[in-house]
């Protein structure tokens, strides 16, 4: 007998037992682990059910997440609920319910998550987005909306003018006049960055070198990269925030890094103002100025500096990318705001602000643009504060609430034929973004890109004046043309927190003999 077979029977026992422990541990898990992986149907005192939608919990949502929302919109409706994690999100696509929820509802839907890497680790509530609706949100909303406001914008239209005569030009100057096909990123955003530094700081690059545009670049690309609404499984699974990850060490340099920079460029706003030079009025020099009476801590001041170039640059500038990506494919587009721009404008100078009422075809293309490739197909989720019984479905508080702009842009009943980029259906529309989202009828508002109710953006004015001057002077001076051998993607695009399009180049015609001329009648200044 060997000792093998000796053994044999006290072996199998221990190797059964094994494995109906494993197995009895393995169901104890997943049972402990069942309402983390289904939906958790809750009910309020009436027993009213909180909004229908899918049977899983999802631990993130993945690329293109809006794709998720509206499959899910097609499937439970226009007002849905999905558990992300621990997060119950209700998903709101229909415009009716939009404004009932967060308009006519704004006093308990319009605080934010406190979401760990965006709020906790990187803007501590400030930057106002990341505020809950609280004495801090309408202080810092309150001082920085002075610098956003449409008349604000007039106080400094001619600041616009000459950056995006400058944006032409550096245009010109990098496709050598037409000759080489230009990457629109670099220029784009350099343009919008310009703006935003001059409103905030009083200052902007003066050439593709300077090294503020690599810094404050660098810090918005992180911040994009690390803050996508759904992104960060942390925000969704409370345990995962006591392991230590890289994640929360971005989250806590970038924060850093945010302070260093911004509190730099304050610092020199402040020498300049003490060695009593004549500083441009702009946030900082305001922010010195306020700063006792307001009761403003040195983070108040950098992160609501900071929120200029975070909030204004990328979305902005990814429009302006999204016009010159849509354009080579839509060249009867391109042709009839040729002929209005002709006929109104003439070739002898740039469109200006004061043309925008009389040329509505160009004005139509850039809502089209913004409703076709909005920036942010989620808005930014708000929050509610309290209960709430919509028509008999029950939103508890706490509830991450999400504009589903992605839905709502592909309204039928809204826009005809909502895929097809089309200008045409904005022909008649004479309001400004902001004015019609105050429409009485919720189904004439333009577009929802700019979100809605009290966190409604509060840089669309000078989003509107921006993107003017930027795509009627685009058009006035070239004709822009896809390369052979490079197709421009229009559905893939690059960002979790705001979209822009995946790089592309494009080759850029001057559209006649007087772009030349033009474009030699401004340079560069620094400040
Ligand atoms: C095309 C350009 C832009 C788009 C599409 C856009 C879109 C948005 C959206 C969707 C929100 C969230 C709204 C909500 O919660 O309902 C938002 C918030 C915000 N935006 Fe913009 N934005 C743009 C440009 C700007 C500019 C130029 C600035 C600054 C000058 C700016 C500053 C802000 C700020 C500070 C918030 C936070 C508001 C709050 O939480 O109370 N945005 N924006």
């Amino acid at each position: 007998m060997s000792a093998d077979i000796i053994a044999s029977p006290h072996v199998i026992f221990p190797v059964l037992s094994a494995k109906v422990t494993l197995s009895l541990v393995v169901a104890a898990v997943l049972y402990a682990l069942l309402p983390y992986l289904f939906r958790k149907n809750l009910v309020d005192k009436d027993g009213n059910p909180i909004p229908p939608g899918p049977l899983i919990r999802f631990p993130y949502l993945p690329k293109f997440p809006e794709l998720s929302l509206d499959g899910w919109a097609k499937q439970f409706g226009p007002i849905y609920s999905v558990w992300i994690g621990n997060q119950l999100y209700v998903v709101i696509s229909d415009p009716h319910i939009a404004r009932d929820i967060f308009v006519n509802n704004g006093a308990i839907f319009s605080s934010r998550k406190d979401y760990f890497i965006k709020n906790q680790a990187i803007l501590r509530g400030r930057a106002i987005t990341a505020s809950q609706y609280n004495d801090k949100w309408r202080q810092h909303r309150r001082i920085a909306t002075q610098f956003m406001t449409a008349r604000a914008v007039e106080g400094y239209v001619n600041m616009v003018d000459y950056e995006s005569h400058i944006l032409i030009r550096s245009f010109y100057q990098e496709s050598c006049h037409g000759a080489v096909p230009v990457n629109p990123q670099y220029v784009s955003v350099r343009y919008t960055l310009n703006v935003m530094l001059a409103i905030s700081l009083g200052t902007r690059t003066d050439s593709f070198n300077d090294p503020l545009i690599q810094r404050t670049l660098s810090i918005a690309l992180e911040f994009n990269d690390l803050t996508g609404p759904v992104a960060n499984m942390a925000d969704f699974i409370t345990p995962l925030q006591w392991i230590p990850t890289a994640k929360q060490v971005r989250g806590r340099k970038l924060h850093d890094e945010m302070v260093e920079v911004y509190g730099a460029l304050l610092l020199k706003v402040k020498a300049r103002m003490d060695a009593g030079e004549d500083v441009p009025d702009c946030l900082a020099k305001t922010l010195f100025e306020i700063r006792e009476q307001e009761g403003l801590d040195w983070e108040d001041m950098c992160m609501l500096t900071a929120v200029f170039t975070l909030g204004g640059v990328h979305s902005t500038a990814g429009i302006v990318q999204w016009f010159l990506a849509l354009l080579p494919s839509h060249p009867d587009v391109a042709r009839r705001a040729y002929e209005e721009l002709d006929n109104v404008v003439g070739t002898d100078q740039l469109p200006s602000a004061e043309d925008e009422c009389r040329l509505p075809y160009i004005r139509a293309i850039i809502k089209e643009v913004q409703r076709v490739h909005a920036p942010f197909w989620m808005a930014t989720p708000h929050y509610s504060t309290e209960d709430y019984v919509y028509k008999g479905l029950f939103l508890p508080k706490d509830t991450a609430v999400v504009l589903n702009c992605y839905t709502l842009h592909h309204n039928e009943e809204r826009y005809a034929d909502p895929h097809t980029f089309n200008p045409d259906r904005y022909l008649n529309d004479r309001l400004s973004c902001a004015d019609s989202a105050k429409l009485s009828n919720v189904m004439d508002r333009d577009h929802w890109a700019f979100g809605a109710g009290r966190r409604i953006c509060p840089g669309i004015a000078v989003a509107e004046c921006v993107l003017w001057l930027a795509v009627s002077r685009l058009l006035w001076s070239f004709t822009v043309h896809e390369l052979p051998n490079e197709p421009i993607s229009l559905e893939e695009y690059e960002g979790t927190s705001g979209r822009t399009p995946v790089p592309f180049r494009v080759r850029l015609i001057p559209r006649h003999d007087r772009v030349h001329s033009v474009m030699q009648l401004r340079d560069e200044i620094t400040l």
